[in-house]
């Protein structure tokens, strides 16, 4: 493996990347805070598995991003890490051939590269950080991390992420809990001192000073969605119980879809409705979305099998759906300005 120090002066930000991820760094814990009226909106693949897809789709998404900018801050899913239920492909950083010979010093170098050429095009870059010692080789070219809804349990990803960057969002968890991603925002805005890596790829003691911008997810689970007003007026109130801020994510996917991708705008459609009449508690929404719609099976060794800008985990909408989703988005944050302007 390179150490963190190798690969970042291999692949270094650009200045443009820096200037994009501490900005939007700083927006999306603006929007979180109540400060500023947009939406965050996480939009892209399950996972990354072709990059040269998740590019164009890059491409695609920074002129959406531009287009809507007044009412929506975009950040692009880079995810190159996978956790799985039982045993299946877990990532372009895992295994960057798809062939199950798991080059990781190729993936690390695939991912990051990837990462800074997205965040180089004024898109903010978005993942989940699922092994411990990733961060040390990717986390500055990312504006918003994800703890998943199997490891927001884990101490050891609530001490990661007490030393992160960027805010984070907490995912319940599988079967639809939210209390632990609300003990995670809490463990993680503390101090934390546990083993670590250093730039020369040396073990270390690190020490961390919390991070302020821990924030809950809704993704839904065993017991059916929890997007609906009543669900998230509960982990609202649970957030309050906890002296934290009221504002959350909701993802349109996974539980809250069962992995159906024609139900993400269902999901949408709903949102963008209660934020066009005032709602205030939901800060940004998660979009599974990518080229063509639905999934498809990952033949191992066989990418030539593969259909261009589709999913090989779980399904997402295509991107003509994408655009729908996104403007209904903005044009519910324009209703909501009208109607605070009309109110005086
Ligand atoms: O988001 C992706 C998947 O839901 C998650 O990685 C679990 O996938 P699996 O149940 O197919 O293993
Ligand atoms: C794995 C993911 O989500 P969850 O942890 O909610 O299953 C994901 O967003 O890719």
């Amino acid at each position: 493996m390179p150490t963190p120090d190798e690969l970042r002066a291999q692949l270094p930000l650009s200045a443009l990347a820096r200037k994009t991820t501490a900005r939007a760094r700083r927006d999306i814990a603006q929007i979180l805070g109540g400060e500023d009226d947009r939406l965050v909106v996480i939009a892209g693949p399950c996972s990354v598995h072709d990059p040269e897809a998740a590019l164009d789709y890059a491409a695609r998404l920074a002129v959406l991003a531009e287009e809507t900018r007044d009412r929506l801050l975009m950040v692009m899913r880079v995810y190159v890490e996978k956790p799985r239920t039982r045993i299946g492909w877990k990532g372009l950083l895992s295994d960057p051939q798809l062939d199950g010979t798991h080059d990781l010093p190729g993936g690390l170098r695939l991912a990051r590269g990837l990462m800074a050429r997205i965040a180089d095009s004024g898109l903010p870059v978005a993942c989940e950080f699922l092994d411990p010692l990733v961060p040390s080789y990717l986390a500055d070219a990312v504006s918003w991390g994800a703890i998943g809804a199997r490891t927001v349990q884990s101490q050891v990803h609530r001490q990661l992420t007490s030393g992160l960057g960027m805010p984070i969002g907490f995912k319940n968890t599988t079967d639809g809990g939210v209390a632990d991603a609300v003990d995670a925002i809490v463990s993680a805005s503390g101090a934390h001192v546990f083993p670590g890596l250093d730039g020369s790829g040396r073990a270390v003691v690190t020490t961390t000073r919390g991070n302020p911008n821990g924030h809950v997810v809704l993704r839904g689970g065993g017991d059916g969605p929890n997007y609906g007003r009543e669900p998230v007026a509960e982990a609202l109130a649970r957030l309050a119980e906890a002296r934290l801020p009221q504002q959350l994510i909701v993802d349109a996917s996974h539980g809250n879809s069962n992995k159906d991708h024609e139900r993400q705008p269902l999901v949408i459609t709903d949102l963008a409705r209660r934020i066009a009449a005032g709602e205030r508690g939901v800060a940004g929404v998660m979009i599974e979305s990518f080229l063509a719609p639905g999934r498809q099976d990952l033949p191992l060794g066989r990418t030539d099998r593969l259909t261009y800008g589709q999913s090989v985990t779980d399904a997402c909408v295509d991107w003509p759906t994408t655009v729908d989703m996104v403007r209904d988005l903005a044009d519910a944050v324009t209703t909501r300005r009208e109607d605070v302007f009309a109110a005086g």
